[in-house]
């Protein structure tokens, strides 16, 4: 299987037209590098908000045997080209509606638009996928919310071993 791979899919018009450089993607690099502690390597991809585009995308990414999880980033939102959560219910075989349940009302501590996100989490096969709305500093807000529950969801979904740096936050792993 090799050592795990993490998909990053910025989701943006004008980041895929090279409009604007792309901060979204990289603030999530930044953010893995600071939280997990030990090997892994990541994918990136930019699309534009098109439900194929995404949804292959997300294909491409989840179906390599190493990769444990895909997060987007962009396109959550109520916008006619918002389509990032149906691309990813179109790929996934199960929902897990608590994470975006999660980061919704953890959002709302930081702005009164968090519930204009339709954000949503899911499995495909053996990888987890999350989705982040676009604004890049919704990352870390997001990202701080549910990170202690990725372990043992990759546990789970038989997805691979991950471990966070203990410094930053204590993962939850229910003893079996
Ligand atoms: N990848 C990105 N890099 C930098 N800034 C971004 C990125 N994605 C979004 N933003 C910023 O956050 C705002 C909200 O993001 P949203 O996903 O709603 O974008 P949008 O307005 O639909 O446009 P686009 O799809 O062209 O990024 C954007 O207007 C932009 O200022
Ligand atoms: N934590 C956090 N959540 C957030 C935001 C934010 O700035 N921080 N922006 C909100 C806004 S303004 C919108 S429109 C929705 C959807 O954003 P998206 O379409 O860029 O994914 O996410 C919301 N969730």
């Amino acid at each position: 299987m090799g050592r795990l791979a993490i998909g990053i899919l910025t989701v943006s018009d004008r980041a895929s037209r090279g409009e604007y450089t792309d901060r979204g993607g990289p603030a999530i690099e930044e953010y893995l590098a600071e939280v997990i502690d030990g090997d892994y390597r990541t994918i990136r991809e930019i699309v534009c908000d098109e439900l194929a585009e995404i949804a292959n995308a997300l294909i491409r990414m989840a179906d390599q045997p190493s990769c444990g999880l895909v997060i987007t980033t962009g396109g959550t939102g109520p916008a006619p080209r918002d389509v990032t959560p149906e691309a990813t219910h179109q790929v996934c075989d199960k929902m897990l509606p608590g994470f975006g349940e999660q980061m919704r009302q953890v959002s709302l501590q930081y702005v009164p638009t968090a519930i204009l996100s339709r954000q949503t989490a899911g499995v495909r096969g053996t990888t987890l996928i999350v989705n982040l709305p676009g604004q890049p500093r919704a990352i870390a807000q997001c990202l701080d919310a549910i990170f202690p529950a990725i372990p043992y969801c990759l546990e789970l979904i038989e997805a691979g071993e991950i471990k966070t740096n203990a410094s930053r936050f204590t993962a939850f792993l229910p003893k079996k």
